[in-house]
């Protein structure tokens, strides 16, 4: 069964707007901030990581951002180039903005926090004029991730985006990717995820992302059925709800729901799961697998990079995950 029709005529598979960042992760695992002394510097940001999971999988990506004129600009641009994604949508911001910094506590496998360096950051300030319809138009997929909508101009930027997918038939995919320190309320939050979620074909989010955009909802408790179903008459096909090591559980209009389990995993530290989780479900409906492959094939590729240092350095390939699923197919991985 077929619940989203990807355009065949596009020359790019991917495409995605949003933040790009550095993410600084720990070297010293296991201790407190306040007892970590170095670091390792990778590219960081939830669409740059979905983007270059795409890539390692072997999609024909691009990305649309705004990085900082300085060292950590030109390492992110760098990396996202030999990582084969087109960066003709990249632009340089020219008005002393700076790069964002994400320094990674890892206290234990369950325990992790993110310390955010986000004053002034470059990826905030795209403009709507700065997003080319040309790329979006050759595009099969856009992808939109929560924190762009953030701040003005960037939030903009991401409904012109919308406009451009729209007009041009490409599948458009919100990672809803809430990061409460880059907004002022959850209510503020609420209204300009909803309004971006009405034109999302595919709807992927944790349990609690969801709670947050019902805040004006009143519900008694959260269930997933009625949250995924609201969605179902704006333009959503499929609607992804994510519950941790839990697993996941995917709607579509006329079903009860696709439930995928989740695989073993020595977890490391757990951000980078739903980048992962993400590049590795869209690479699977791309091909035309059912929902639960793409999903089980989305956990496993989650599994690899919550077991490894980073989220970007880590991503995937298609052999990687399908060695993965086979060992723990012969019970050769055992979770933490
Ligand atoms: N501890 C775990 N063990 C095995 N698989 C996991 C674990 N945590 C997450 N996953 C896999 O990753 C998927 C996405 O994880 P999760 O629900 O934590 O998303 P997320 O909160 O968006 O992740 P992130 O921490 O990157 O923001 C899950 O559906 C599951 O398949
Ligand atoms: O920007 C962040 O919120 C941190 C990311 O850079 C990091 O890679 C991550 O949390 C992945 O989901």
């Amino acid at each position: 069964m077929t619940y989203v029709s990807f355009p065949t005529n596009k020359p790019l598979d991917f495409v995605a707007i949003g933040r790009l960042c550095i993410d600084l992760n720990a070297n010293e695992i296991h201790r407190p901030m306040e007892e970590t002394m170095t670091f390792t510097k990778y590219v960081g940001g939830s669409p740059a990581n979905i983007t270059i999971g795409m890539s390692r999988l072997g999609l024909n990506t691009a990305f649309i951002g705004k990085v900082a004129n300085d060292q950590m600009g030109r390492f992110i641009t760098d990396y996202l180039q030999r990582n084969k994604i087109d960066t003709a949508g990249v632009v340089t911001d020219t008005t002393g903005a700076v790069t964002g910094l994400a320094f990674t506590e890892i206290k234990s496998p369950t325990d992790c926090s993110i310390l955010m360096y986000r004053d002034n950051a470059a990826d905030l300030k795209l403009t709507p004029n700065e997003v080319q319809e040309e790329l979006i138009g050759q595009a099969k997929v856009l992808l939109i991730s929560g924190t762009a909508l953030a701040k003005s101009p960037s939030r903009e930027a991401v409904f012109q985006a919308l406009n451009y997918a729209k007009k041009h038939g490409a599948v458009i995919v919100f990672d809803l990717d809430y990061r409460p320190y880059t907004w002022t309320s959850p209510e503020e939050t609420a209204v300009y995820y909803n309004l971006a979620a009405e034109k999302c074909d595919i709807i992927l989010g944790t349990r609690e992302e969801f709670d947050m955009m019902e805040c004006f909802e009143n519900n008694e408790s959260s269930d997933d059925k009625v949250t995924a179903s609201k969605w179902f008459n704006h333009s959503a096909k499929i609607v992804i709800i994510k519950h941790g090591k839990e697993g996941s559980i995917a709607y579509t209009q006329d079903d009860e729901g696709h439930r995928a389990k989740s695989f073993p995993a020595k977890v490391v530290k757990t951000f980078g799961a739903g980048d992962s989780y993400a590049a590795g479900f869209l690479y699977g409906v791309m091909q035309g697998w059912t929902l639960e492959k793409s999903m089980e094939f989305g956990s496993a590729a989650a599994c690899i990079v919550i077991s490894s240092h980073s989220c970007s350095d880590a991503m995937p390939t298609v052999n990687q995950v399908e060695d993965y699923i086979e060992r723990c197919n012969r019970n050769e991985i055992t979770a933490s």
